[in-house]
């Protein structure tokens, strides 16, 4: 549905400064799909969310879009395909000056959309994102919450199939960031919404993403379906964003302590295996003892997961038994050998 292939985009700041933005970037997004990019600030990931609509022109690549490169078309065609992909903001660029129902009629208006049908979609995506009392307030008598509700009902009121997300929650306090969400869930699985989003927390990636990319100086270093990534962060980068979610790290003078009495292992848990009790039937079925160092267990759009560092005491022979049964019970393990 959105094919960013091979983008590269430069910035000429200067003479002769040159700021590569995104370096040969691609990246695949689905129908229905909801597909989360994270990096930290400076990584480019507003440069290529704002690719998907071409608010940014790539240096060279390609932005197809249900299979027309944005890149080839004329200003007419893109200014009609960009109907069909709506946008929110972290800022949530509403005009001050003009009423709630305003701010969603008149970009309906200037679509040419007739006035008797404006009136139906302004209550229609009012309804849906949960403000239809606030018709005839001004932004500034709104919420930080509610005024990405009606940013959200102006994008969605001209009914696109794909819905761009740059930052649209880092302004919101945490219970308004997760009611946010939690619309942006609605409006994908409801009305079959396509999302592609940007962000620096991996909450959001967390709870509404499928798939995930990271990125780093320009480019993507890290992709995937967010369970595996949560599962097997391979990059040093995405191991902080995953380790930013468990943050109980463990002082490295007292893993080489414990180590003298026994293996240190992480256990990462995955769906129905973290809601069973794995380490109290490791307790009982060896000659073993568990200590919980830390642990967490977080939910994912559709699944569990769950982390545990524990320290086993025991020798070898039961150890390794324990450690045996809990991979064949669907645990990964990996023994922690020094630092973190
Ligand atoms: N219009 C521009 N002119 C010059 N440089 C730019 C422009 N837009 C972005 N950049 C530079 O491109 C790089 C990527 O910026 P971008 O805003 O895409 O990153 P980001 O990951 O979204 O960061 P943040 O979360 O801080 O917005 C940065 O070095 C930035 O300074």
């Amino acid at each position: 549905m959105i094919e960013l292939r091979n983008i590269t985009k430069e910035f000429h700041t200067g003479k002769n400064t040159v700021i590569k933005a995104l370096d040969d970037v691609s990246l695949t997004v689905s129908k229905g799909e909801i597909y989360g990019v994270i990096g930290y600030s400076g990584a480019g990931k507003s440069t290529l969310v704002r690719m998907a609509n071409l608010l940014e022109v790539p240096t060279s690549g390609s932005v197809i879009i249900d299979g027309e490169d944005l890149v080839t078309l004329s200003k007419e065609q893109l200014r009609q395909k960009r109907q069909n992909i709506g946008m929110i903001f972290q800022g949530f660029n509403l005009l001050k000056t003009l009423t709630v129902y305003q701010n969603i009629a008149i970009p309906l208006k200037l679509t040419g959309v007739s006035e008797a049908e404006i009136k139906v979609r302004v209550k229609k995506y009012l309804d849906i994102v949960g403000l239809s009392d606030k018709t005839d307030v001004y932004p500034n008598q709104l919420s930080g919450g509610q005024k990405q509700r009606v940013a959200i009902a102006r994008a969605l009121s001209h009914e696109p199939d794909i819905l761009l997300s740059d930052e649209a929650t880092s302004a919101l306090d945490p219970d308004t960031t997760d009611q946010i969400l939690a619309l942006l869930l609605k409006i994908n699985r409801e009305l079959g919404i396509t999302i592609l989003l940007i962000t620096h927390e991996m909450h959001v990636i967390q709870q509404i993403c499928d798939r995930v990319a990271v990125m780093e100086n320009g480019k993507i270093i890290e992709q995937g379906l967010v369970v595996d990534l949560y599962t097997d962060p391979k990059h040093e980068t995405t191991k902080r964003f995953v380790s930013s979610i468990f943050p109980s790290q463990t002082p490295g003078a007292i893993i080489e302590d414990l180590r003298k009495d026994g293996p240190i292992l992480d256990l990462t848990f995955v769906g129905e295996v973290a809601e069973k009790p794995s380490l109290s039937t490791i307790s009982n079925l060896f000659h073993i003892e568990t200590n919980i160092l830390s642990g967490n267990i977080v939910e994912l759009k559709d699944q569990t997961f769950g982390k545990l560092r524990a320290h086993v005491k025991g020798n070898t022979e039961e150890t390794t038994k324990a450690i045996d049964y809990l991979t064949t019970h669907g645990v990964i393990v990996r023994e922690v050998r020094s630092h973190g």
